[in-house]
């Protein structure tokens, strides 16, 4: 027991506010540098898989077989190292394990990069993807198929990557791998014989694996000869050395001491560290083409995810790989909740920005929530580990707005297409929406559902997917049990809630994945929200004309609930271009308010007039109608 604990404790972080992705201290010293590995010798690969089929373990399986960590450390998930993964039993960051393995007397260098497996963070999976040649597609072999395992390996066909299916949890007795074979036979026509059958937990079948590793995956295809290029796929803060850089070189090598530039930005710099990541570091003299490795060049470097590292003497030519950029699905406001820890928060959202490089950062202001950000997410799973991360790294507590979609606007008239610099404007706060008479017509996003469901809730799922504006696409079967469903959903009905009435209508068996399908025209309008006859811009949102009914209702029932009782009568409204859609009045409030300050001794009514004040501070004024901050906040959030 002792032993694990001590195992345990030497790999989880000590510091995750400086060290977000390093294990501190060294584990295992390489026989193999960079040097004596040949290109042919190294096998870049990713395990790639639906949530919870079992990818941390057999990373842990694969780094005890190389020799990297002690066997006996039962579910160590040493490649989940941010607090938020241990607490949620998620992997929310991608993270990189060079392991050396040694085959027929020749040693192998093999980098794995571990990958999240929900669909929120499938940014981090494309990343991890770019530095690959192939992939583990794991597939539980009691759950079989599911939403995702679709979606991962169509990413994995795309990018021309080999594939090693393999059936997963084999020593669970309910598993059934000849009826998994033969769905991944159906729906993808894998061959049953090519199908690796491994238990991650039990260790079974693991080493074989691992040889499949080797002799079916190619070595990288680059040029060790050309001039050092790189493109980074993941980067972090570390308190000491500034940021850190995960890259994959695609040509030529880098040594410690070396001129380097960024694509983005040309200006001179040296390299200070090199490393690979084992996933401790091991500082390394000198790195090849084809290599995973950890480049600093200093605290004042920068260097970001989808740039490219190159050696000085390289032209700013448009050569060489890159990362697509990445598509935000929600966005929402965030505030600190006092002004005085904007500075706080500012920092912290900055470091966390730069680990996270799936986040776009913008400032934004509001008269009733005082200065913050507009972030856009991946999802609502990204935004929530986002909002922990913030308070469990960087101690910063924030307040966040309802989460919305972004939209897409054409616009009209000379002078409009000339302010938005084009006829297109991307909306990503309902507030910066153009003007209603310049607007030519609205685009909404959408996305490709992929439903993975037994056949008895095929009823219940299509009346959900219809009910969220869904049109259905053909649908396959994966077995006699299990039907593969695909709708062109609108993300706005997809991101808040559509995977939980999912689980609830399904029993928990259907699961679900969407993919980008792009802007589309549609029926949108703006509706705001007026205040007795003033427009309250915060509370204004964008809605479907066939969702305009039931969201005015809504917002207007929830502002009377919330906000307090006044001298006057205050009338709430919901108004779309003038037309009242809905309306609710609060009534006067009638007792004399001041009362308790009279009387009593000087020093209790100071206090009252102090705390008085310090209310009123935190009061938005509409129209003469106090509202507190905390109203918006409520209404604004989900
Ligand atoms: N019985 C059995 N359980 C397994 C096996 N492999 C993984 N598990 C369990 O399945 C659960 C999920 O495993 P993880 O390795 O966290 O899954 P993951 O795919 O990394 O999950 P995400 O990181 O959230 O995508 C854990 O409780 C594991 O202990 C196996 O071979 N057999």
């Amino acid at each position: 027991m002792v032993r694990i604990l001590n195992n345990i404790k030497a790999l989880i972080l000590t510091n995750s506010r400086s060290y977000p992705r390093i294990i501190t201290r060294r584990l295992n010293s390489s026989d193999a540098t960079a040097k004596q590995i040949d290109v042919n010798k190294i096998r870049n690969f990713s395990i790639v898989a639906h949530v919870d089929h079992g990818k941390s373990t057999l990373a842990d399986r694969l780094l005890e077989i190389t020799g990297t960590i002690k066997p006996g450390v039962e579910n160590a998930q040493v490649l989940d190292q941010l607090q938020v993964e241990r607490e949620r039993g998620i992997t929310v960051k991608a993270v990189t394990a060079s392991l050396n393995y040694t085959y027929n007397n020749e040693t192998y260098l093999l980098n794995l990069i571990d990958t999240p497996g929900h669909v929120d963070f499938s940014n981090e999976v494309v990343r991890s993807i770019t530095a690959c040649q192939g992939v583990i597609m794991l597939v539980d072999a009691n759950e079989g198929i599911q939403a995702q395992t679709v979606a991962v390996y169509s990413l994995a066909k795309k990018n021309n990557l080999l594939i090693i299916p393999t059936l997963n949890k084999v020593d669970l007795p309910r598993a059934n791998p000849a009826k998994v074979k033969a769905q991944l036979q159906s729906l993808f026509n894998i061959k049953p014989e090519s199908v690796m059958t491994i238990s991650a937990k039990r260790g079974w079948g693991v080493k074989e694996l691992l040889e499949a590793v080797i002799t079916r995956i190619p070595p990288p295809s680059v040029d060790t000869k050309g001039d050092f290029r790189a493109h980074v796929i993941d980067t972090w803060h570390d308190k000491y050395r500034g940021v850190l850089c995960l890259v994959y070189i695609h040509s030529g090598t880098v040594q410690v001491g070396q001129a380097v530039k960024w694509k983005s930005d040309m200006k001179p710099l040296t390299v200070k560290f090199l490393a690979m990541l084992r996933p401790s570091e091991e500082p390394v003299e000198e790195a090849v083409a084809g290599q995973v490795v950890m480049v600093g060049c200093g605290p004042k470097a920068g260097g970001r995810v989808g740039d490219q590292l190159l050696a000085k003497e390289v032209g700013n030519d448009d050569e060489g790989t890159s990362v697509p950029p990445v598509k935000h699905m929600v966005y929402a406001g965030i505030f600190p909740a006092d002004q005085s820890q904007h500075p706080q928060l500012n920092d912290a959202i900055k470091k966390l920005a730069l680990n996270d490089s799936a986040v776009t950062v913008t400032p934004d202001s509001s008269p009733a929530l005082g200065q913050g950000w507009r972030i856009g997410f991946l999802g609502l799973l990204h935004l929530e580990v986002f909002t922990q991360r913030l308070l469990q790294e960087y101690k910063a507590e924030a307040i966040l707005t309802a989460p919305s979609v972004p939209y897409k606007v054409k616009v009209k008239g000379a002078k409009a297409i000339k302010q938005y610099k084009g006829d297109e404007v991307i909306v990503t706060n309902p507030l910066l929406l153009p003007d209603v008479k310049n607007i030519e017509e609205y685009y909404e996003p959408f996305v490709i559902g992929t439903i993975i469901t037994p056949v008895e809730y095929i009823g219940a799922v299509t009346t959900l997917c219809h009910d969220r504006r869904g049109t259905p696409l053909p649908s396959n079967a994966v077995d006699d049990n299990m039907t593969m469903l695909q709708y062109i959903l609108p993300l706005s009905e997809v991101v808040i809630d559509f995977h939980d009435t999912l689980k609830s209508i399904t029993s928990g068996f259907a699961s679900f994945d969407y993919q980008d399908y792009g802007f589309h025209p549609s029926a949108l309008v703006r509706m705001d929200i007026l205040i007795n006859g003033m427009l309250v811009d915060e509370l204004s949102t964008i809605v479907h004309t066939s969702r305009l009914e039931w969201n005015a209702r809504r917002l207007t029932e929830k502002l009377k609930e919330q906000i307090p009782r006044q001298m006057v009568q205050v009338a709430i409204q919901a108004v779309v271009g003038g037309k009242v859609l809905a309306r609710e009045t609060l009534k006067a409030y009638r007792k004399d308010v001041t009362a308790k300050l009279y009387g009593g001794d000087v020093t209790r009514r100071k206090k009252l007039l102090k705390q008085q004040a310090e209310g009123k501070k935190k009061m938005r004024s509409i129209a003469n109608i106090r509202i507190p901050r905390d109203t918006f906040i409520d209404v604004l959030k989900r």
